[in-house]
């Protein structure tokens, strides 16, 4: 059964396969760049996964072929956050993407997966990508940083020159290069991700729900430490105030080269 959790502007699906929740970015047109209201969607869907007992695992994916998530939205969210603040965002510091659930994550990528979409899939457990997944942190390039843990996620999940040639270069890694790093678990023909996604969520679903939350919620608490995200989240807002993250912003939304200027 599909429930749309309503949106206007970008919807997320959730539909119900015995034990197992399949969550859909379900705004293909922009290649399902994130929204306020999908954002907003996304912590009520999780909260309510993670209390419904029936649900053992999650499936997130993109809806569409050509993207998993491209991002923050650059016409609608990024401007809140550059105007309002990055608390509009998360006004909690320490959140990021999926840390209020401890019931497994299974993404399945299809597509482009940049920016925000990579700091949602750093919040997911394993991970099966389409041969023609493409992984980035286009921010810099926007004379942004990308937020909600990916500072401190990205380097724990791949080589630390990895992790640095994606913040720093913008370096886009294809499915391929993906697994070989770690990023991902698995790359599979397109057409079957999601597919393999729901065969590895049903393997999950058939073990020990209460041994899998408490192993992922080990990993976890040993791993991301509130004070990294507090931190990450304040630095954020000396680039957040910059005229260049402006100025990044406008150049992608006018299709033109940004002239950065340091402050
Ligand atoms: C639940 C708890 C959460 C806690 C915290 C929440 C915080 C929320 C997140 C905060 C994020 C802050 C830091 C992150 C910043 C970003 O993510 S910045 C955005 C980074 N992404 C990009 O730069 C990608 C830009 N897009 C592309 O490169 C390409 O579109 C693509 C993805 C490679 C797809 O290419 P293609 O298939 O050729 O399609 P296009 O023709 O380019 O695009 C189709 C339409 O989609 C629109 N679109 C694509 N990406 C975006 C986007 N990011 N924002 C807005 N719109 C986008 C594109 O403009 C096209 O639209 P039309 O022109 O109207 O057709």
């Amino acid at each position: 059964m599909t429930r749309g959790e309503g949106a206007a502007d970008g919807r997320l699906d959730v539909r119900l396969d015995g034990h197992v929740a399949v969550v859909t970015l379900d705004r293909p047109e922009k290649r399902n760049a994130l929204t306020l209201p999908m954002v907003a969607a996304l912590r009520e869907v999780t909260a309510r996964l993670q209390a419904e007992s029936a649900v053992r695992v999650v499936v997130l994916t993109g809806a569409g072929d050509k993207a998993f998530c491209a991002g923050g939205d650059l016409r609608t969210m990024i401007p809140v956050a550059l105007d309002a603040g990055r608390d509009t965002l998360n006004p909690d510091p320490t959140e990021r993407f999926l840390s209020g659930i401890t019931k497994p994550v299974v993404a399945a990528v299809r597509g482009a997966c940049f920016g925000a979409g990579l700091e949602l899939l750093l919040g997911t457990d394993l991970r099966v990508a389409g041969s023609d997944a493409r992984f980035g942190l286009p921010e810099a390039a926007l004379g942004m940083i990308p937020g909600d843990g990916t500072h401190i996620r990205l380097p724990q999940q791949v080589p630390m020159a990895v992790a640095k040639s994606m913040l720093l270069r913008g370096e886009v890694l294809d499915a391929q290069r993906a697994v070989e790093v770690g990023l991902v678990n698995e790359v599979a023909a397109p057409e079957d991700v999601l597919d393999v996604a729901m065969s590895i969520a049903a393997e999950l679903a058939a073990k020990g729900p209460i041994a899998l939350q408490t192993s992922k919620e080990i990993v976890t608490r040993t791993t991301e430490s509130a004070a990294d995200f507090a931190l990450e989240h304040a630095l954020n807002g000396r680039v957040l105030s910059s005229q260049d993250a402006r100025e990044g912003v406008a150049a992608f939304l006018e299709k033109r080269d940004p002239q950065f200027r340091g402050h």
